[in-house]
C-alpha cells in the first residue's frame, strides 16, 4: 500500500474553479434522520467523503439499505431496521462524532441502541454529557461500558423541557432527532441555531415533524406518531467554501467556489473583507457561487473570536489563521468554542509563522476556557515568509491549514495523513488541487 503522503511544491497561487456540494455537517445528520422514517429517503448532492462512508456503514449495520445514484444521490431505505450488528458498528469506533446521534432514532425503532466510541477532530475533550443528560430525561436508560454506550427505553421516550448549558450543535441535534417521535412536547432552551441545524429541521419537517424555532434559541418540538421518508438537497458546505477562500488569500490566488452560498457565510465574508481579501457573489440558481481572491497589496491584521452561530464559526478559524500569517501587523484570534484548537500552530511555527499562544481571553469577551489555563488565544505577527517542511497532520481542518501553508510556502513540503484526515471532509481533494494549478505529487 502506498504511503499516505502528498508532496507539495509551494509558491504557486491557486487559480481556478472548484465546486462544493452538500455540507458534511448536515449530510451526515440527515442520513441518521432517515432511520426515523417509515419509507425511503433521498439526499442529493452528497459529497464523496469519508464521513458519508462511515455513516453509510452505520446505517447498513442496522439494516438500512443504502444505494447511490448519479451526481451524489443517496437513497436510504429503513424498511428493515431490525438489528444492531455490534461487530459492524464497532468497525466505525473512533472514526467520527456521528454515532452518538443514532441514540434517539434507534431507541424509537429498536427500543435499544449500542453506540461505539466517538472520533472526530482532536480539538478539545468534546464530552457528551449534555447528550446523555437529555437522553435520560427523555426516559432512556444509558449504561456507559468500556466498549461504548448501551441504551434502552423500557418505558418509551417522553417530551422534555431542557436547557443546554452551552448551545452545542450535536446536543441540539440529539434532542431534535429524539423529540420528533417522543410522546408529547419538547422545549429546548439555549439551542444551537447553526444553518446546518436549520437544514436538519427542514429535513425533519419534510418527514412530518412539527418543530417551531422561537427567538432566543428556543426550539419547540411536538412529538408525532410517525414520520415518512424525505427528499432533500442539502445546504452547501460553508466550511469547505471558506477553506478554499482562505487558500486563495494565503497563496495570492483566485478561486471560484461554485455552490458556495453567501447567506450562510456572512460572518466569514465580513472577516475576509476586513483582512483585505476580495470576493464577489454570483447568485445564479445554476452554476452560482463565490469568487475569492487576493486583490494585491498588503493584508490587514484583525482581532476576532470564534463563537456559535451567528458568530464566526470555529471550523473557519484554522484556515483563516494561515491567511493571517500574511497580514502586516498583529492579529488576535480568541477561540471560544474548543479549548485545544490551536495545536496545529506548532507546525506553522516550524514553517516560519510567528504565532504565540495565550491562556487569557485576548481581545474579546471572557469565555469558558480563560480561567482554566487552556492556550486558546493566539497572536499572529505577520507577514511571515513561510518555508517548506515535513508535516504530519493531526486532524481535518488543521490538515487543510497545513496544506494551505505548504502551498503558500517556498520549497517542497511532504504532508502526511491527507487521505486519513482530509478526505473525511473534502471531496476529491487531489482533483481540486490539480484543477487549481497546485503542484502536488503522490510519490
Ligand atoms: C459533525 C459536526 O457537525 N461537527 C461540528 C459540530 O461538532 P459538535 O456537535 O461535536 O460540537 P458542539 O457544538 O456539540 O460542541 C461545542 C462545545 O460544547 C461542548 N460540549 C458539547 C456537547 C456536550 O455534551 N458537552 C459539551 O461540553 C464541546 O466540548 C465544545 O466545547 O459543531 C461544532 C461547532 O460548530 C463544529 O466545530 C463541528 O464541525
Ligand atoms: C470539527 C469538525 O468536525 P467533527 O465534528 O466531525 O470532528 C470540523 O468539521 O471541523
Amino acid at each position: 500500500m502506498s504511503e499516505d503522503v502528498l508532496v507539495v511544491h509551494g509558491g504557486t497561487p491557486l487559480r481556478g474553479e472548484i465546486q462544493v456540494r452538500g455540507a458534511k455537517n448536515l449530510v451526515s445528520k440527515a442520513m441518521v434522520a432517515a432511520v426515523l422514517g417509515e419509507t425511503a429517503s433521498t439526499l442529493y448532492d452528497v459529497p464523496a467523503i469519508r464521513d458519508v462512508e462511515i455513516v453509510t456503514g452505520l446505517l447498513e449495520a442496522h439494516g438500512v439499505k443504502v444505494s447511490t445514484g448519479p451526481e451524489g444521490e443517496l437513497v436510504m431505505d429503513p424498511a428493515n431496521v431490525t438489528r444492531a450488528a455490534v461487530d459492524e458498528i464497532n468497525v466505525h469506533a473512533g472514526s467520527s462524532r456521528i454515532p452518538i446521534l443514532f441514540c434517539g432514532p434507534l431507541l424509537h425503532r429498536l427500543g435499544h441502541a449500542f453506540i461505539p466510541d466517538l472520533g472526530g477532530c482532536k480539538i478539545g475533550d468534546r464530552p457528551i454529557d449534555f447528550h446523555i443528560q437529555a437522553l435520560r430525561e427523555f426516559g432512556a436508560v444509558v449504561d456507559k461500558r468500556p466498549d461504548g454506550l448501551h441504551l434502552s427505553a423500557p418505558n418509551g421516550l417522553r417530551g422534555i423541557k431542557y436547557e443546554l448549558e452551552y448551545p452545542s450543535v450535536g446536543s441540539t441535534e440529539q434532542v431534535l432527532l429524539t423529540a420528533v417521535l417522543a410522546d408529547g412536547v419538547t422545549e429546548l432552551r439555549n439551542a444551537a441555531v447553526e444553518p446546518e441545524i436549520v437544514d436538519l429541521i427542514c429535513v425533519l419537517q419534510k418527514m412530518g415533524a412539527i418543530i417551531k424555532v422561537h427567538t432566543d434559541r428556543v426550539i419547540e418540538i411536538q412529538g408525532v406518531a410517525k414520520l415518512s421518508g424525505y427528499s432533500h438537497r442539502p445546504i452547501p458546505d460553508r466550511i469547505e467554501a471558506a477553506s478554499w477562500g482562505a487558500a486563495a488569500l494565503a497563496t495570492h490566488g483566485e478561486i471560484f467556489v461554485r455552490g458556495a452560498k453567501q447567506a450562510d457565510m456572512m460572518t466569514f465574508l465580513n472577516v475576509y473583507r476586513s483582512v483585505g481579501g476580495a470576493f464577489s457573489v454570483d447568485d445564479s440558481p445554476i452554476g452560482g457561487g463565490i469568487r475569492f481572491w487576493h486583490p494585491g497589496g498588503e493584508l490587514q491584521p484583525v482581532a476576532l473570536e470564534t463563537d456559535v452561530h451567528p458568530g464566526l464559526m470555529t471550523d473557519w478559524q484554522q484556515p483563516l489563521v494561515v491567511a493571517l500569517t500574511q497580514a502586516r501587523g498583529l492579529s488576535i484570534v480568541h477561540e471560544t468554542v474548543y479549548e485545544r484548537r490551536f495545536g496545529y500552530t506548532t507546525e506553522l511555527r516550524q514553517m516560519g509563522a510567528n504565532i504565540q499562544l495565550y491562556s487569557e481571553c485576548l481581545g474579546g469577551t471572557p469565555c469558558r476556557w480563560g480561567r482554566r489555563n487552556f492556550l486558546h488565544s493566539a497572536v499572529i505577527a505577520g507577514p511571515s515568509k513561510l518555508h517548506a517542511a515535513d508535516l504530519q497532520i493531526p486532524d481535518l481542518r488543521a490538515g487543510f491549514s497545513h496544506l494551505i501553508a505548504a502551498l503558500a510556502a517556498e520549497g517542497t513540503s511532504r504532508v502526511y495523513g491527507v487521505d486519513r484526515y482530509i478526505s473525511r471532509g473534502y471531496e476529491d481533494f487531489d482533483g481540486k488541487l490539480a484543477a487549481l494549478g497546485a503542484r502536488t505529487e503522490r510519490p
